[in-house]
């Protein structure tokens, strides 16, 4: 189940959902837009003929810092990661979903690639996949809304959430834009 504005502050009150900091005027009907911190990582294709998930690249992306009052200018066809200026974390009986915003999306402006799910458990600045699909470049500024966040109600709280150590939960905690952390068992073959 999707969570009114009225869920969303609940459950907010209830300490089973938290971002941080965190402005009451953020929340929409059923949603809470999140904002963009000045963190970003971009790619160094320069030093690496292909991306292979199945080790970890660790040059592969290099950290950059907007200074004060400065935008992050994406140009098109760019892919930088990003994050959300929140942490957020969730409670076990909670899953999230990241969205983009309308008004930014008519621009050309992708907030998140292909993966907008927070796991129940999860805790930490959310990464966000920005890329510009506009012909003309798109600044960026610290502080703008850049995404909005639904939240959903679990069937049952979850038996293993995120963070547990059941799972790798390579993200768990994480801060600022987090590059991909390689899989040790990322391929998984039947078992017989
Ligand atoms: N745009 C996103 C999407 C997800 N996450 C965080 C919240 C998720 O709970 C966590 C893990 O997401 P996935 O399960 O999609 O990622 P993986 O399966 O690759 O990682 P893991 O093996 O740790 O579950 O990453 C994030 O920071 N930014």
């Amino acid at each position: 189940m999707l969570l009114s504005d009225r869920d969303l502050v609940s459950e907010i009150k209830a300490g089973k959902l938290a971002l941080e900091p965190f402005e009451p005027a953020l929340i929409q009907p059923s949603s809470i837009d999140v904002r963009l911190d000045r963190h970003f990582r971009v790619f160094n294709n320069h030093l690496y003929t292909h991306i292979d998930p199945s080790v970890q690249q660790d040059d592969l992306t290099s950290e950059v810092e907007v200074p004060e009052g400065e935008p992050f200018v994406l140009h098109p066809g760019e892919f930088v990661l990003a994050s959300t200026l929140e942490v957020i974390s969730l409670g076990d009986q909670l899953a999230g979903r990241l969205e983009g915003k309308s008004s930014l999306g008519r621009l050309g402006l992708l907030t998140h690639s292909t993966a907008g799910f927070i796991d129940p458990g999860f805790s930490g600045h959310v990464t966000l996949e920005l890329s510009n699909v506009a012909n003309l470049p798109i600044t960026l500024w610290p502080g703008m809304k850049i995404g909005q966040l639904c939240i959903f109600r679990l069937s049952s709280p979850s038996e293993h959430p995120y963070g547990a150590e059941v799972y790798g939960s390579r993200y768990q905690g994480q801060r600022g834009p987090t590059p991909s952390r390689s899989w040790r068992n990322w391929r998984v073959w039947p078992t017989q």
